[in-house]
């Protein structure tokens, strides 16, 4: 199916400023990671229809869309998961359409771990140890150096400290509720040391009661780092707190990409997305 991508062809606006980010140049500057008319078919379908993107330093963008709009499949392409069928992804304006998902951690782009890559049965701090020593190579030769194991521990426990899991650190992985989860998803992310963060539905599962505090730890992971954001999230109102920009998918395509205000205004967004009651 083709649909008309729209908001495609011009510059996006700079990222507005917000305290603390060091943005708000009068030029935009260069984009940390692009997708350019990134296109993912199976046979005839396009699931991906020719996005493009560009995610700045320090910013945060939100990427919403109705139930199988593709947000997904956007993130595999971007993370490696899939093959692209057309267009390119370009991290730090290097092409990095081929190149493998671990290739494109070591370059600074960080997926957030699904559950199943924590160990259930080690606790906190040794998930975040295994994940910053898988991230310096993993060799035992580091191990028995005492003062590279210090380092590694001492990075873990600045992991679980930026995520709010200082005090959680000899808890069984298996027992976090899902809030804390997570958080610990973050930290072994954060463990790989990203400049390009992609967080695909961080608040799924979590409780009403723990979103505030999941929602200010994710703030963080921009406000005085440098560091750029990409977030699938379905709760608008998660979305509309931390985004930058808000980039709008509809059956595969981008439906618009503006600030917040702007999008909530698109009547196009309004009578393709919001109309449908999400
Ligand atoms: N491997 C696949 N084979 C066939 N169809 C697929 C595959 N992966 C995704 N799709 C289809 O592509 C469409 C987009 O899926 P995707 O999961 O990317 O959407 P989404 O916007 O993330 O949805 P949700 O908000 O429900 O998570 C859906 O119709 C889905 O069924």
């Amino acid at each position: 199916m083709d649909h008309p991508v729209t908001g495609t062809t011009e510059a996006p606006p700079a990222p507005q400023q917000r305290p603390g980010r060091g943005l708000g140049s009068p030029e935009a500057p260069a984009a940390v990671l692009a997708t350019e008319a990134l296109t993912w078919r199976i046979g005839e379908v396009a699931i991906v229809d020719g996005v493009s993107l560009q995610l700045h330093p320090g910013e945060f963008l939100g990427v919403i869309g109705p139930n199988g709009a593709g947000k997904t499949s956007l993130f595999n392409l971007v993370s490696g998961l899939r093959a692209v069928t057309a267009g390119r992804v370009l991290l730090h304006g290097a092409d990095i359409t081929t190149l493998a998902p671990h290739r494109r951690a070591q370059r600074g782009l960080g997926r957030t771990f699904q559950s199943s890559s924590v160990f259930g049965s080690l606790s906190v701090r040794e998930n975040v140890r295994l994940a910053v020593q898988a991230h310096h190579g993993g060799s035992l030769a580091l191990w028995r150096r005492a003062a590279a194991y210090r380092e590694v521990a001492t990075r873990a426990d600045e992991c679980l400290a930026t995520v709010g899991l200082g005090a959680r650190g000899d808890a069984l992985a298996g027992t976090l509720a899902h809030g804390e989860k997570r958080k610990l998803e973050i930290a072994l992310l954060l463990a790989g040391e990203p400049s390009v963060l992609l967080l695909d539905e961080p608040m799924a599962g979590v409780s009403a009661e723990d979103v505030p505090e999941l929602v200010e730890v994710i703030r963080e992971l921009t406000a005085h780092s440098g560091r750029s954001v990409l977030m699938v999230e379905h709760h608008m109102d998660v979305i509309l707190d931390l985004a930058d920009r808000i980039a709008v998918m509809h059956h595969g395509a981008l439906l618009a990409c503006d600030t917040p205000d702007a999008v909530m205004a698109n009547a196009t967004v309004q009578e393709a997305y919001l109309g449908e009651g999400l």
